[in-house]
């Protein structure tokens, strides 16, 4: 799904308006309507007091809208204008009008405040700024917003927390709504996703206001939303003449003594996303462990005991993994150094191969083009220097990909795969991973998908995907505390068959009965 620029969705709404020979207070009236049966589908009538505060814009609009229907359903509304400015919309105004008429008159707000206390079982509609918002509200208009924060309500946020940019942080954090719910009209917001703003809000839902899916469908965006549709697009069937050749050679480079682990996670979910062959390369001590733990891998081990000195890569091997519990030892860094140097073929780069990199950065200009980095954020900070804001981050990030002409997977709560200028936000995921060695996972998830012949972006998007996905059915069982790195390996055939889990016929025919009861 495609995220949309602040201009974009104005562009979209014109489009839309002109397509369908629509008015814009129509599709005003239609994103109105869609909130309010979201509310009332909850509430059924529920005589809650229901705080609407708008704003002028078109996001003040849509709260005038929302107040006018709630009104109309007798639920208990009193309805506040922020009056931030006289440039009021000409959709608030028609609004505005409609409310009056239905004799529901509006408390200004301006600058000699007058707050009505709002009580912390009442609820609050946040549409005092939209996706309009281009510079930081006033302080007395701060002081709403902290009104609302402090009242301990339900806050349900229309479009997106009044005082949140759609690409940038706020100045500060009282600059912003805290919602517990947004409902976000067609497209998600890039600022939903990133750590920093994303803590404005507790859950997130889209409403569809009918905006032309030809117009999405071709605008260019720097940032798309990975679901379930986008990745079962990716896979590639498994033939039926095919044979073990089909799916490629993965040979995974990586450990040190103590860490010999980390190729095993590594190796065995290469295996697992369903590569053909899997070899690794590891220091002598590697050879015990991996052998017992997975006789589906052939071993190679290094003349050092405790760690690399050099890289033999066997014949045939199409991809190769490096970093996993490799150490930084100078042995070490002389093999990455000669491997670097003749190897032609894609590389998945993760943990020490990164931190060698980091502190070698000559060594960067031979890695191949159409790699894949898999960073977490520390590693990155070590790759590019620090950034001021996630946004920053992104930048970076973009640019990182752009001159190593490779796939970044940037590792987060929403990881982000970052290539040809655009980053691929994924949607699965659970705090459960963070735990030792999922990183090492998703690493090997990448290789074995490359292996097959997915090309570099695809195997990124698509292991970061089922990676977090096999880790989401895994704790609707486990819960949070017991996932670990191997559960993940675990659950990725699950993921798979998840994947093109279609509704089961008895749901769709009891849903269908539910609807023509309605
Ligand atoms: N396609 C859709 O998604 C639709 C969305 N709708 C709603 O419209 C808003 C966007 O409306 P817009 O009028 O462009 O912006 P705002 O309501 O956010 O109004 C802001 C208004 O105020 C000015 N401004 C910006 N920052 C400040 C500031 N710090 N202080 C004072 N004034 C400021 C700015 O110039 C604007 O004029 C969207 O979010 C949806 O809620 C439509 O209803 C349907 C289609
Ligand atoms: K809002």
């Amino acid at each position: 799904m495609k995220i949309l620029s602040a201009k974009q969705v104005h562009e979209a709404d014109n489009f839309t308006i002109q397509k369908y020979g629509i008015t814009s207070d129509m599709l005003m009236e239609r994103a109105a309507d869609q909130v309010f049966n979201w509310i009332h589908s909850r509430l059924q009538g529920n005589p809650i007091k229901i705080h609407v505060f708008c704003g002028i814009g078109n996001n003040g609009g849509d709260g005038l809208a929302v107040a006018r229907m709630l009104k109309e359903h007798d639920y208990n509304v009193v309805v506040y204008v922020v009056n931030y400015s006289e440039k009021r919309s000409k959709d608030f105004l028609i609004n505005l009008d409609r409310l009056k008429e239905r004799k529901l008159w509006p408390e200004f707000i301006d600058e000699n405040l007058h707050l009505t206390s709002i009580g912390k079982d009442d609820v609050v509609i946040d549409a005092i700024f939209g996706i309009g918002l281009n510079r930081d509200p006033e302080p007395w208009v701060v002081k709403v917003l902290s009104h609302i924060n402090a009242s301990g309500a339900f806050v349900l946020s229309v479009d997106i927390p009044s005082g949140l940019f759609m690409e940038q942080a706020p100045s500060s954090e009282e600059n912003v709504i805290k919602a517990d719910v947004v409902l976000s009209f067609q497209t998600p917001k890039l600022s939903f996703f990133l750590p920093e703003t994303a803590s404005y809000l507790n859950h997130w839902e889209l409403l569809d206001i009918g905006l032309d899916p030809e117009f999405i469908y071709n605008a260019p965006t720097e940032y798309q939303y990975i679901g379930k549709p986008e990745v079962a697009a990716l896979y590639r069937p498994r033939l039926k003449f095919s044979h073990k050749g089909t799916y490629g050679h993965a040979l995974i480079v990586g450990g040190s003594y103590g860490k010999i682990g980390a190729v095993q996670l590594a190796a065995k979910a290469t295996l697992t996303v369903g590569a053909g062959l899997v070899s690794t390369y590891v220091p002598a001590c590697g050879y015990m462990p991996l052998q017992t733990a997975l006789p589906e891998v052939m071993v190679i081990t290094d003349e050092q005991n405790k760690q690399i000195s050099a890289v033999e890569v066997p014949e045939k091997v199409n991809v190769i993994c490096l970093g996993m519990g490799l150490g930084l030892h100078d042995d070490t860094k002389i093999a990455l150094t000669n491997f670097l140097k003749k190897n032609k073929l894609p590389l998945a780069l993760d943990a020490d191969a990164l931190n060698l990199l980091s502190a070698n950065r000559q060594l960067l200009k031979l890695v191949p083009e159409g790699s894949v980095f898999t960073p977490h954020p520390k590693e990155f900070e070590r790759l590019v220097g620090t950034w001021s804001s996630d946004f920053e981050k992104l930048e970076k990030a973009k640019k990182f990909s752009a001159q190593t002409k490779s796939v970044l997977v940037l590792k987060g709560a929403h990881t982000i795969c970052f290539y040809n200028g655009v980053g691929y936000i994924n949607s699965t995921g659970n705090p459960g991973m963070a735990t030792g060695g999922s990183g090492d996972v998703l690493a090997g998830m990448v290789t074995g998908l490359i292996a097959q012949g997915y090309d570099v972006l695809a195997a990124s998007v698509m292991a970061t995907y089922l990676h977090g996905l096999s880790a989401d059915i895994a704790v609707t069982t486990i819960g949070y505390e017991a996932l670990t790195a191997s559960k993940i390996i675990e659950g990725i055939g699950a993921a798979f068959v998840e994947l093109f889990k279609r509704e089961q016929p008895q749901q769709q025919g009891q849903q269908q009965q539910e609807r023509a009861e309605q």
